[in-house]
Order: structure tokens, then C-alpha cells, then sequence
């Protein structure tokens, strides 16, 4: 689960209302850190602590690892923790501890600054000790978020932070966690389950939320069974974007395949036999399983045409690339869009920047606005679904980042959504295409050097995870 500060808050003022002491929740939280620290036998510790109640966290955990047997130091540059549970922490710390007034070489540093009340940008004597803790060679521990990270979102973040090798998360992810700005300072990053209840709109997907499933086929089932689908694109000088949608969807599994395209692409056609082909102004009158429009399309009077024959069928539809526009969001049936970050910013009119800086939130407000489906493609690739929640992906496949590889995603789509065995089913064909590429992405990678590896490579790795 991820989580913005303010949730947190809630989930913590939930807990005083149901009978949890506020220092009790601290002590369970911050053992739980300090029981997930390795810390060699006997190894010198410095906590810096804070006066939030990242601060209080940071106390206990000193206390904790001193009982354990290392020899700490405390720095508190802003003094004890202002809250009452943290001040009785630190009191009761003191006693286990040595306090010091500068910070000291250590074999480990535990940064407990600042957590998820923090409001950015640094400044003052707080910039000065993150400088220091950048300067150390010594492995960064942080409790619940890197010092001078913002939780939520990064448009205020100036890359002035705590570069933590590992990160303590409490409760559940942050989306700063996620954000291309704020990610790599979180090093790997650990969760911690303090017992308080779960309830958030966006979910962690990680290869274990893969339906394995989607591989197998019924001995006795029927081409149809899987969809006949549509998939429309190309341009003059876009031939092979949507050969490679099509021939990734065939390897996903659709049943049948129909690729209209522009009469300059139909001499690729040989290049797979497996579909049939239409000329992209004469698309047969056919209700099809699902349509994918976009890959290789530009976007002129003829894309609108084809829009207005699409958007009428109450089936599902994917829409990529050269179909991404303004005017291209609202369809009868279900509707799924994949931009990256750029063509989103053309379809929201904000910059790249804002979009990497918060894309939490805005994906989830043009979703819910639009009522769509949206994956908002990236490192960190978001499937947000019409009411507004959302799941994130975690497996890296660093050799997406490629011409073709949004083609291969689109593909994928198509031919999960045409699967009419299981579409009627909860499971999420946005969230399963996401997984099942990225897996694939990884499984070509692991054939050749990451560097060399295709959207074709991707392609024909679809079926070896
Ligand atoms: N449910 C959970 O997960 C639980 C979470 N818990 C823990 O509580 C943490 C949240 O504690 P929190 O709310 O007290 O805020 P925290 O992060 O310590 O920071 C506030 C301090 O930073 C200061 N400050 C802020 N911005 C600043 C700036 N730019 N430059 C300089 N100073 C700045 C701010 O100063 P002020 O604004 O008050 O002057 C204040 O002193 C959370 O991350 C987790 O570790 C557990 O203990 C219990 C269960
Ligand atoms: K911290």
C-alpha cells in the first residue's frame, strides 16, 4: 500500500481514537526498525535525531541498539522531540545513550531528522546536518522516509536529501518512494508493518500479482475464446509500430488479429501471416472483442475519422501514441489510455515536470475526470482506473526504455482485453499487461546484454517468463 502524510495522520489519529497511547505506537513502530537493523556486535551507532516525532522514532531506535549492544551517540540538533510520547522516549533514552553536540565518525548513521511531517525545502542549520550525512562513507539508515524527501509529491524538491542505502517505510510505501525525482534517494527500501489499519487508494505491484493463468489454454478452447481483436496504425513513415503491437498481441495469446494499416505498410505484411490485414480507411464492419488505435498513427483528419468509428463500439478500446488527444476522451465502451510522460502533458497541457513532480495525484484526477483507465507509462509505470485509484508497478526493466517498447505494451493490452474468458472476471487486464511486459522485458535481458536488447526481443520473450 502506498500512503500520503495526511493518511498516515489518520490512520495514526484512528488508532488514539480506538485506544492506542500515541507512545506506545511509537515504541511499536521504531522497535520494529531497530529489530531490522544488522548492526555489527559492538559497532558505533550515531542517531540523528529530529524534534518531529521522526525525531521520538530515532530515540527509541538509539535505546534499542544500545540494549543490543553497540555503542551509541545521539546528535538532536533542534533539541528533544516537541511531542509529549517523544520527550518521554528521549528522557527515558538518555540513560542508554551518549549525547553529543556535533555529529561524530560512526560505523552507521541513523538518519531520524525528518519523516513524513516534513515540509520542504531545507534550509539552515537542518541543510547543514543533511550535508554531513551525504558526506559519509558510513551506510545510512533511514526511519520512514530520507531526510528532506517531501512524502507526497516533488515539485518543491530541490535535491537537497539524505541519500539512504536503506529506508525503514512505516505503515506502507510513500509515493515519494516512486517519483523519479525523489526514488533514488531512498535506497532499498524496507517496509514495516505497525498493526495499524490498512486502507489506501493505491496498491504495490510486484511479479507475485502476476496471474500466471493468463499462459495457460483451454485444450479445449476455441480461437474465439480469446478474443478477435482490432488493432489500427501506421503512417507513412510509421510502418513497423504497429507490426510490433500486433505481433506482440498474437504472442500474448489473442485468438484472431485483424491490422488495418495504410496501403504503404501492407509490404511488412509478409513479415506476419498470423493477421489479416484492412486498408486503414476500409475497416471491416465488425464488433470486435476489442480495438487498439495508435501505434505509427498521426494525428489528422483521418484519425478522427477512424475515431468516430471506433469510440461507437461498446467493446473495449486502447488508445496509444498518434491517438492520444483531447478529443479522443470519451468512448462507448471501456477505455484505456497509455501515455508517457510527454504525451501526457500534451493531453493534461501541464509540463513534464509537474506531471514527474506529482503524478500521483494527477493521474488520478484525469482518470476520475475522464471516468477512463490510464496508465501513465514510466520507471514506475501507474494503472489508474476510472474512479481514481491506482496501483503502481515495482518491476524494473531498465530496456523498456526504447523506441517500440510502449508499441509491445498497447499489443499486450489489446489482447487481454479481447480474452473474453476472462474480462468479465475482476482481474485488471491494465495491471496484468503492465506485469507480463515488464516480466518479458527482464527475461530478454537476461538472453543479451541490456543494452542491445529490441522491442522484438521483448516481443519473443513474452512467452518465456
Ligand atoms: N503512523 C505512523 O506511520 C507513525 C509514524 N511515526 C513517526 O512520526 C513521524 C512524523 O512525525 P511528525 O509529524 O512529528 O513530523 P516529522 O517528520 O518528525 O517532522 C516534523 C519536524 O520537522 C520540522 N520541520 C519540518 N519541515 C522542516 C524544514 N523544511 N526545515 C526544518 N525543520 C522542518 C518540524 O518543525 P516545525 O514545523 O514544527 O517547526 C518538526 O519539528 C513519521 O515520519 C514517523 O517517523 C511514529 O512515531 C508513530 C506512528
Ligand atoms: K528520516
Amino acid at each position: 500500500m502506498i500512503y500520503t502524510a495526511a493518511e498516515i495522520k489518520q490512520a495514526d489519529a484512528t488508532a488514539f481514537r480506538q485506544g492506542m497511547p500515541a507512545d506506545v505506537l511509537m515504541e511499536r513502530a521504531a522497535s520494529a526498525v531497530a529489530a531490522r537493523l544488522t548492526f555489527r556486535p559492538r559497532s558505533s551507532v550515531l542517531v540523528i535525531c529530529g524534534a518531529g516525532n521522526n525525531g521520538g522514532d530515532g530515540w527509541v531506535v538509539a535505546r534499542e541498539s544500545a540494549q543490543r549492544g553497540c555503542d551509541v551517540f545521539v546528535y538532536a540538533p533542534f533539541g528533544e522531540p516537541k511531542s509529549s510520547e517523544g520527550e518521554r522516549h528521549a528522557a527515558y533514552a538518555r540513560r542508554f545513550v551518549t549525547i553529543v553536540e556535533e555529529p561524530r565518525d560512526a560505523d552507521y548513521v541513523v538518519d531520524a531528522l525528518f519523516g513524513v511531517g516534513f515540509r520542504g525545502p531545507v534550509t539552515g542549520k537542518a541543510r547543514d546536518v543533511i550535508t554531513w550525512m551525504r558526506e559519509q562513507s558510513a551506510p545510512v539508515m533511514a526511519i520512514d522516509v530520507p531526510s528532506g524527501v517531501p512524502s507526497d509529491e516533488a515539485s518543491e524538491f530541490d535535491g537537497h536529501a539524505v541519500k539512504a542505502d536503506t529506508t525503514f517505510s512505516l505503515h506502507g510505501y510513500k509515493r515519494s518512494a516512486f517519483l523519479t525525482q525523489t526514488a533514488p534517494y531512498y535506497g532499498t527500501v524496507e517496509m514495516v508493518d505497525i498493526g495499524l489499519s490498512h486502507k489506501s487508494e493505491w496498491r504495490v505491484l510486484t511479479e507475485s500479482d502476476f496471474d500466471r493463468g493468463l499462459l495457460e489454454r483451454d485444450p479445449y478452447g476455441h480461437k474465439n475464446r480469446y478474443g478477435h481483436g482490432c488493432l489500427i496504425g501506421g503512417s507513412r513513415h510509421l510502418i513497423g509500430a504497429p507490426f510490433l503491437a500486433a505481433r506482440a498481441a498474437l504472442r500474448t495469446g489473442i485468438g484472431l488479429l485483424d491490422l488495418a494499416i495504410p496501403s504503404e505498410a501492407h509490404i511488412m505484411a509478409s513479415s506476419l501471416p498470423e493477421a489479416m490485414y484492412y486498408g486503414i480507411d476500409e475497416l471491416p464492419d465488425k464488433t470486435y472483442a476489442a480495438t487498439a488505435i495508435g501505434p505509427g498513427l498521426v494525428d489528422d483528419e483521418r484519425s478522427d475519422r477512424l475515431w468516430q468509428t471506433v469510440s461507437r463500439q461498446s467493446k473495449p478500446l486502447i488508445v496509444d501514441a498518434g491517438a492520444l488527444t483531447t478529443e479522443h476522451l470519451a468512448a462507448e465502451g471501456p477505455l484505456t489510455l497509455t501515455p508517457h510522460p510527454g504525451e501526457f502533458a500534451r493531453l493534461t497541457g501541464r509540463s513534464v515536470a509537474e506531471i514527474e513532480a506529482d503524478r500521483f495525484r494527477i493521474a488520478s484526477d484525469f482518470a476520475r475526470q475522464h471516468g477512463i483507465h490510464l496508465i501513465l507509462k514510466g520507471t514506475h509505470t501507474l494503472i489508474v482506473k476510472p474512479d481514481g485509484t491506482g496501483a503502481v508497478n515495482t518491476i524494473q526493466a531498465a530496456v523498456l526504455s526504447k523506441g517500440g517498447s510502449g508499441d509491445v505494451l498497447t499489443g499486450m493490452l489489446l489482447a487481454l482485453w479481447a480474452r473474453t474468458d476472462r474480462i468479465d472476471t475482476e482481474s485488471s487486464p491494465n495491471e496484468q499487461a503492465v506485469l507480463w511486459h515488464a516480466l518479458a522485458a527482464q527475461a530478454a535481458s537476461r538472453q543479451m546484454h541490456p543494452a542491445s536488447v529490441l522491442a522484438t526481443d521483448v516481443i519473443e520473450a513474452i512467452g518465456r517468463i
